[in-house]
Formats: C-alpha cells, structure tokens, sequence
C-alpha cells in the first residue's frame, strides 16, 4: 500500500540489508531495523543511483534539544526536508536513513508519518554510529548490491534544491568517479597554527588565494567502488575526513566539483535556523510547499 513501511520481501536485495546492519550492531534490533516502502525504478537500469543520509548526530552547535536532524523546520522535522529532498530527485531510486543510535524506531515512524506521497521511492532506516564518517559507512553497507551510484547527503541540508541533487547525479553517471557542489567562499580564509593555547589570540600562518578555494556542500556523488573503497582504507578521522570527497582524495582519486546553491546551506547554528524558516517560508508563499 503506497505510503505504508513495509518489510523488504526475502531476496538478494533483503540479504544484503541485513547483512550491512551487522558491522557495528547498532541498530535498534535486527529483525526491526531496516524498513522501506515500495519502489518504483528501474533497478535493472545501468546505473542504480540510492542516496545514504547520515542523520545520526546530536546538533551540539545548534543548541540544546532533540537530535537535529528530528528538530521542527516549519513545522516538519529537518530530516524528512532533506528525504523528500533527494526522493524527489528522478535520479534518487531509494534513500538510506542513518538515524540517530537507538532512535531508528522514532525515525521510521516518523517517516511513515509525513511521506505518504512518495511512493514511488524506496526508503530504509538504519542506525549510525559515534561520528558522521560511522554513520555514511553504515549507510553505505545497508546499500544493494545493484547500485552503483550512491550520493551522501547531509540531513543538515534540509533544503537542496533538487537540481542539485541532479546534477551531482549525472556527473557521476556521466562517469566521474566523485562529484561535490560547490560555491565560492566569500569570506577571506585565514590558515592558523592548529592546537594553539586556550584564552590565546590565535597566530595567522596564512592566508590562501580566496580565488582558489571553494566551500562544498553535500550532496556529494560517487562510484560506489571508489566510495566504499574510500572508507575501507582511509582513516575516519584527520586531515580530509571531514567530508567523503576529502577521504576519497585521499585514494588518489579525481573529485570534481558541480556548481552548489546557497540553499544547500548546511543547519549548524541556531542564526542557520532563522534563515532555513525564512527560505522556506519563502518557498512555501511561491512554491506551495
Ligand atoms: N555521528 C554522527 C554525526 C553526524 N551525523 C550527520 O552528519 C551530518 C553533518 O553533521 P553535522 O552538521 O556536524 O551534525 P551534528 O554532528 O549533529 O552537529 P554537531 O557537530 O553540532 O553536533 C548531519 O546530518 C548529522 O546528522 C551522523 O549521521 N552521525
Ligand atoms: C560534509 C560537509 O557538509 C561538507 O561541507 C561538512 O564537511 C560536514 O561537516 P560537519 O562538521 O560534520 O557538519
């Protein structure tokens, strides 16, 4: 029934879910940890595009409260923003929620609760782990085994426009093995000593060509192998752990960048919050939604 979470139906499909849930143990319970709706593409097409959705973290910048990706944004929670956001994307076949650890339960009820009009994309829930790097490789091991095209996309960024989500997608599909949108940084950058002493005016080292930087924004696209591989081999923590790209730079692989939108803005301090209702809002008096 269009809008109901069921079960995935015994398959190859059903075997690899349950198989990716295993590594960390972390979902709430096996038997109830992974649930989807029903799907509607073309699985057997040459590149099966899924989405992974780390939605697992607790929002410490944003302030005290309920795990931000569960907090209201008009009236909605922030992640079922960003599910509808990837869902409604042609390219996006099916979504993988990392929810918060031992919250799988509320997040799929809460997703059965507000997406009875997608039914036409899958959507599984699984649990996450201690750091966002855990959380997109559990995601990335609740994937089938026929995608091979997998965007990462922060519940955080509740407001991609779906173009973006697009154009990531085709990038990918057209063969580069990472893809990232990206903006201009408008800000001057400076570089400092890392590790400086606390209650310390903080000493400059640098200050890198602004025309040379860009600040990225998810949802970033790519080649399974290469993602998977990325976080087999590269270390989740460090230098260029803070996004998957930087992990999969880090392989020696290409990463090239799409253009980003300023509506892609990541939610991490209460200010991110005013100006997400405001765009909304927006969005809602000339959109309707
Ligand atoms: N253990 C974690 C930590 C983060 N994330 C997700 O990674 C995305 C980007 O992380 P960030 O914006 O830093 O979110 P939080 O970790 O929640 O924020 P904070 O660092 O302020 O606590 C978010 O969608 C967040 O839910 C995750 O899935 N698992
Ligand atoms: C992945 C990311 O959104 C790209 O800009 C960013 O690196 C996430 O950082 P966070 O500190 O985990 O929010």
């Amino acid at each position: 029934m269009p809008g109901t979470l069921l079960a995935i139906p015994m398959s190859s499909k059903d075997t690899n879910l349950n198989t990716a849930m295993s590594p960390s143990g972390s979902s709430d319970s096996p038997a109830a940890s992974v649930e989807t709706r029903p799907g509607h593409s073309d699985p057997s097409g040459p590149h099966r595009c899924a989405a992974v959705i780390p939605a697992a973290g607790r929002g410490v910048r944003l302030g005290p409260g309920a795990p931000k990706a569960l907090r209201a944004l008009g009236g909605t929670p922030m992640l079922v923003h960003a599910v509808r956001a990837l869902a409604r994307a042609r390219a996006v076949s099916l979504v993988v929620v990392v929810g918060p650890p031992g919250e799988a339960a509320q997040v799929r009820t809460l997703l059965d609760d507000h997406l009875d009009h997608l039914d036409s994309t899958e959507v599984v829930v699984v649990s996450g782990g201690d750091t966002r790097q855990d959380s997109v490789r559990l995601g990335i091991a609740a994937l089938p085994g026929d995608v091979d095209v997998v965007l990462v996309h922060d519940a955080a960024r509740p407001l991609v426009p779906v173009d973006t989500v697009e154009a990531v997608a085709a990038a990918v599909r057209a063969g580069a093995p990472a893809v990232v949108p990206a903006l201009p940084v408008t800000d001057t950058v400076k570089q400092v000593e890392p590790g400086g002493e606390p209650g310390r005016p903080e000493p400059v080292v640098a200050t890198p060509e602004r025309a040379a930087l860009r600040a990225v924004q998810t949802p970033q696209g790519f080649d399974r192998r290469v993602l998977t591989e990325a976080h087999e081999k590269v270390p989740a923590a460090g230098e260029g752990a803070t996004d998957d790209a930087g992990m999969v730079e880090r392989l020696g692989v290409e990463v090239v960048l799409v253009p980003g939108h300023e509506e892609a803005f990541k939610v991490t301090r209460p200010l991110d919050m005013v100006l997400a209702e405001a765009v909304l809002a927006r969005r809602r008096a000339t959109d309707g939604f």
